[in-house]
């Protein structure tokens, strides 16, 4: 555990950065800080690893003052992730990784094999551990930085910004390999965002921070959506409210209807394409969504190709929420969101009116009423049986 007990930054110029902040960031879990741009987010994260020292107060790790461990010494066993990885340009991919472990001791020979490992770890093919990081995108820089950082085992990571220089598609990959890395490591992770659906998607405890420093309010993601502690917190997590709390709301139980699917490059189909027919599920030889191909722009019997696709509709992954199966169906020029399953493949479509029939049937109240019941209490009703699961919400109350 991570406790900061009054702490307080003054730069030397007398901005006061982060005024009186006491806090205790839990073992094992996602801790997000969230604020608007300079109230003070990355001198704390900063003052853990002691990048930054504070002008008062006390920062203990597991009950260790942080000033009575050596810094360098403290930095090593902390992993840190920034905006842009922060990649040594003139080292290959494996050198990147392989740094901290050398600086402990570990052989090069050795911290290249787990260097490689690591890749696999964050989903990058081992094959670029030769390259250098300006021959990779910068999702893939961000992968590296995480697996740099991952790479002396480090129980606590601090982790400013890492996904905020992709565009939102990586992001969005990013963020779901790192909740699935989590599951499997438990790492102690402080993460600084300034976007309110980040910091709900992978916190398992939100800080909202305020200008001047302030922590405005400390609480598990629900609590912030339904219940913000004061104007300034319902002001910044106001924006898209009523549509971000359908992210409260599981959504098992809505049917997943049977979706035929036709494979990429095989034949259009042949019979009606008018209404509901008018659009194909096309998927890959995995049995992967492509796209959805308006028969009517086709004649049957010509080979579908990219360009006869409609791209770039969201999908409804396992553990969505009525929020991601209403954009998964309304993202769709069919009107029916896709799901799919562990792997990426597709499992059959929601329909729109389907999601809609289960937000009108759900107390909404609820999730708006701030004297309402404890987060994760609210449930969709179950309207049929449905293929797919949905993670435990937990003490987050949000499925991820
Ligand atoms: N070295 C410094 N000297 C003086 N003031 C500083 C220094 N570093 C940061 N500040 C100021 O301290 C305040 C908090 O900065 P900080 O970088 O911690 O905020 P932040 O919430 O992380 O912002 P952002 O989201 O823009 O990165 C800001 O007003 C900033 O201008």
């Amino acid at each position: 555990m991570i406790s900061f007990s009054a702490v307080s930054k003054v730069y030397p110029d007398g901005t006061t950065a982060v005024h009186d902040l006491s806090l205790e960031i839990p073992a094992g879990r996602i801790t997000v800080f969230v604020g608007p741009s300079g109230c003070g987010k990355t001198t704390s994260l900063r003052m853990i690893n002691r990048m930054i020292e504070p002008t008062s107060g006390v920062i203990t790790i597991d009950g260790t003052d942080t000033r009575q461990i050596d810094a360098p010494q403290l930095r090593r066993g902390i992993g840190y992730v920034i905006q842009n990885a922060g990649l040594f340009p003139h080292r290959t991919v494996a050198d990147n990784i392989a740094t901290v472990p050398v600086l402990q001791g570990v052989t090069r020979r050795e911290a290249r094999r787990r260097a490689t490992e690591l890749l696999e770890r964050v989903g990058l093919p081992t094959s670029m551990a030769r390259r250098y990081p300006a021959q990779l995108s910068g999702g893939q820089q961000q992968r590296v930085g995480v697996a740099r950082a991952l790479a002396a085992d480090p129980p606590v990571m601090l982790m400013d910004e890492p996904f905020s220089a992709v565009d939102p598609v990586v992001r969005e990959q990013l963020q779901t390999e790192f909740l699935r890395l989590q599951e499997e490591l438990g790492k102690t992770i402080v993460f600084v965002t300034h976007d309110i659906d980040e910091a709900v998607r992978l916190g398992d405890r939100i800080a909202v921070f305020a200008t001047g420093g302030h922590l405005a309010q400390y609480a598990v993601p629900a609590d912030v959506l339904r219940r913000p502690a004061d104007d300034f917190v319902a002001g910044f997590v106001g924006r898209d409210r009523g549509y971000r709390a359908l992210s409260f709301a599981g959504a098992t139980g809505l049917p997943v209807q049977r979706e035929p699917t036709v494979r990429m490059g095989a034949a259009a189909p042949q019979g009606p394409g008018g209404g509901e027919h008018r659009w194909a599920l096309v998927v890959d030889d995995d049995g992967r969504p492509r796209g959805w191909l308006d028969r009517d722009a086709l004649s049957p019997g010509d080979p579908i190709g990219l360009q006869h696709l409609r791209l770039g509709g969201s999908l409804a992954a396992p553990g969505y929420s009525l929020r991601t199966a209403l954009d998964a169906a309304l993202s769709s020029p069919s009107g029916r969101g896709v799901a799919v399953d562990d792997a990426g493949v597709a499992i059959g479509t929601i329909t729109l009116a389907d999601v809609v029939a289960a937000i009108e049937a759900t107390d909404r109240t609820a999730l708006a009423d701030p004297a309402g019941d404890d987060a994760g209490a609210w449930s969709p009703p179950v309207l049929a049986k449905g293929a797919e699961r949905t993670v435990p919400a937990g003490d987050r109350g949000v499925p991820r």
